[in-house]
């Protein structure tokens, strides 16, 4: 009986010190200090009454250290302290030193227009456009790979840049920053001059995002958004009507300007989301994926609009993957590749350079109307004339060839010059097309998680489908 009362005394005596020592260390937690507080002075309050009751007088002064005294100094500290260390985390104090190492290490294996366009921005020749993307990383947290890594580049006005990529390349991502949606891991940009990073309101009123999942209100009308946008962007009152009748004709939704945007079809939506992107005149657009599910009339209108986007001065960065879409609208575009560039430069030059050179087929006249047209002929023509051409296919009278190394006029010629004498009843030249030149990179995604470098036509071949040599 001793025994178990020592023991619950003693039980009771190292729970009173735990519980002492529990009132001191929370103490940093602000609502500790509060509701202790309040609870203590309840307490206080309650046993005055009762010394009341009987006639005493009791009185405890509240500022007392031992009493409320102590909580209200602590959350006066740490009001200053977590006040000070919440603008610190705002301006991205320690991010920036934490994030430091990132800094020193050096971009491999980039091809020398991405290498070129980097060192422009580095040599501040960037500081006119109007989007300015410095070393712009992410890293997800518990990602081991970073979804966005060191990318750079100057979007001028009057440019539309393309941004394509397979999915999960990083295109969205890069968005994210733009627009402040997500935190930057490296690196910095500036739309209009105005820093993401430490300026995003000044960023916000420069910048119209349509972003790939539409974000509409369901319950509004597709006008009411565009005078609720209008407004936020900061138009005029007495110009909103104006500015709003202006996206609904722009992007063809007179017909719907008046219903619920939930009833509206998924083109639609992308339409209404393009519209709110371009509402206001911002010098920056940012489209991510706007045509998917448009019919191509609707598709059309579009690139009309952002064509005007363009005419106008402005700038639009978009993605899509619609090469035609691309071809249609891009000055220059980039392709992404686990976060990073893997090309830089006007659609042309990305074919040039990456794509397979020209295809070029061919029809073979039989010499008799029953025998079948001999094609040994013309195969030993191309592999003498144009030595590393590659066989693509071969049916009964036709032949494709794919031909990396050789101008145009020297294929025409050499074709011309010796078109009857191999039979050849017609024939074809074409370049490469920019999907081919998407597939090529879209491999390096799809494959190991170790980046795989590209190089130029002399490498391309290693990454091609096996040609077909039907001999
Ligand atoms: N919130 C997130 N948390 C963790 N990882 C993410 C998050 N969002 C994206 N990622 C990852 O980051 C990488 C890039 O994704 P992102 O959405 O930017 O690609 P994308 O190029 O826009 O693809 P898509 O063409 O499908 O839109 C992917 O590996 C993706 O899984």
């Amino acid at each position: 009986m001793y025994c178990c009362c020592w023991g619950t005394f003693l039980c009771f005596q190292s729970l009173l010190t735990f519980n002492e020592w529990l009132k001191k260390w929370l103490l940093v937690f602000p609502h500790f200090c509060l509701g202790r507080g309040l609870i203590d002075m309840a307490m206080n309050q309650a046993v005055t009454d009762v010394y009341a009751r009987f006639g005493e007088e009791y009185t405890k002064d509240p500022f007392r250290w031992d009493f409320v005294g102590k909580n209200i100094f602590f959350m006066l500290v740490e009001g200053f302290v977590y006040f000070t260390l919440n603008v610190l985390i705002q301006y991205r104090f320690f991010l920036d030193h934490w994030l430091s190492d990132y800094k020193q290490t050096v971009v491999q294996d980039e091809d020398d227009d991405v290498a070129e366009e980097r060192q422009r921005i580095y040599m501040g020749g960037s500081k006119k456009d109007i989007l300015q993307i410095r070393d712009l990383s992410k890293t997800y947290v518990g990602r081991k790979r970073a979804a966005v890594d060191r990318i750079c580049v100057g979007v001028p006005t009057g440019e539309c840049f393309g941004l394509l990529g397979v999915n999960g390349a990083g295109k969205t991502t890069t968005f994210k920053m733009l627009t402040g949606d997500t935190d930057v891991s490296f690196g910095e940009a500036a739309v209009a001059g105005y820093s993401i990073l430490t300026e995003i309101h000044d960023v916000h009123q420069n910048m119209g995002y349509c972003p790939q999942f539409d974000a509409i209100d369901e319950l509004l009308t597709g006008r009411e958004h565009l005078y609720l946008y209008a407004r936020l962007r900061g138009v005029p009152e007495s110009e909103i009507p104006k500015v709003a009748e202006w996206g609904i004709q722009k992007l063809g939704l007179t017909e719907y300007a008046g219903c619920s945007a939930g009833t509206y079809s998924g083109g639609n939506k992308r339409k209404l989301s393009t519209a709110i992107a371009m509402i206001g005149c911002p010098a920056l657009v940012l489209l991510d994926e706007p045509t998917t599910g448009m019919d191509p009339h609707s598709r059309r209108f579009l690139w009309n609009a952002i064509m005007s986007v363009i005419q106008d001065g402005r700038a639009v960065v978009l993605t899509s993957h619609s090469m035609e879409e691309c071809e249609a609208l891009c000055t220059r575009l980039a392709i992404m590749v686990n976060g990073t560039f893997k090309c830089l430069g006007t659609i042309q030059h990305l074919k040039y350079k990456f794509g397979d050179g020209y295809v070029v087929t061919m029809k073979i006249n039989a010499a008799k109307a029953s025998l079948s047209p001999e094609l040994e002929p013309v195969e030993s023509f191309m592999e003498s004339s144009f030595p590393g051409c590659v066989q693509r296919e071969k049916h009964y009278n036709t032949l494709q060839y794919e031909i990396a190394s050789s101008s145009l006029a020297r294929i025409f010629q050499l074709v011309v010059a010796n078109k009857d004498r191999l039979s050849i009843e017609d024939y074809s030249v074409s370049q490469t097309t920019l999907d081919q030149v998407f597939v090529n990179f879209a491999k390096q995604q799809m494959g190991e998680d170790e980046d795989v470098t590209l190089h130029r036509r002399t490498a391309r071949k290693d990454m091609k489908i096996l040609p077909v040599k039907g001999k």
